[in-house]
């Protein structure tokens, strides 16, 4: 990641880093916050992969997650944060508020084609990953870039970039960790282009470059 960032930092002067909430990144947030020291981040724009509805101070946010983990230890300007816009009007993730839209607009504002530069993934059990899950609507070719929808664990009402938004990255980074997510690996080992059912094959960047890290207990169980 520190690689990707100082190159684009070298290139253009800007690193647009997307991240995902849940568990698995918490390992990487604590590392590159407490070894990574020359890591570029008053160059970085971080944004979100998805959000849970919820106000953006509870726990089960994500960008609450990625603050606490990562951000407040970093010396970062807060006009480099883009958490997901899901409170509007003091109500939350209602599709008349357009709070997709206007995430939306202001990665087509800031980021070059709407091409992030680092986008990291991480999968569920049942194959999803960012906040598509099996079975909905929105993971048929999706024309915007960011969406509502609906997870079936809560909170039950998510925003999310969708395929297209995640194809366009230049770099997608597929983390894997833990003897839990064995079983998940094996069976995706065996399945091919199956977005609806299982969202993680919906994700195949356009031009740039995927790669899964996936730790040997993910990995040999
Ligand atoms: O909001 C979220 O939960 C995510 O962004 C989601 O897509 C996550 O990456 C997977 O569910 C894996 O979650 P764990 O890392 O907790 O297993």
């Amino acid at each position: 990641m520190q690689e990707a960032a100082e190159a684009a930092v070298r290139e253009g002067g800007v690193f647009h880093l997307a991240l995902s909430g849940g568990a698995t990144p918490l390992a990487l947030f604590h590392r590159l916050s407490s070894y990574h020291f020359s890591f570029p981040w008053r160059e970085t724009h971080v944004w979100m992969v998805d959000e849970r509805c919820v106000p953006l101070d509870q726990p089960d946010s994500n960008f609450h997650t990625v603050h606490e983990h990562l951000l407040r230890h970093l010396r970062i300007p807060y006009y480099n944060l883009h958490p997901m816009p899901v409170q509007i009007n003091q109500r939350l993730c209602v599709e008349e508020d357009g709070g997709a839209l206007l995430y939306e607009k202001e990665v087509a504002k800031l980021v070059n084609g709407s091409s992030f530069h680092f986008v990291l993934l991480g999968v569920g059990y049942d194959g999803h990953t960012a906040s598509l899950f099996p079975g909905s609507k929105e993971n048929a070719k999706d024309e915007s870039l960011v969406a509502l929808t609906e997870s079936p664990n809560k909170p039950h009402q998510r925003m999310s970039l969708t395929f297209r938004a995640i194809n366009r990255a230049q770099r997608v980074a597929l983390l894997v960790m833990g003897r839990g997510k064995h079983e998940t690996i094996t069976q995706l080992s065996r399945v091919k282009d199956q977005p609806h059912k299982w969202p993680i094959t919906g994700v195949k960047p356009a031009s740039g470059r995927l790669v899964w890290y996936i730790d040997n207990e993910a990995l040999l169980g």
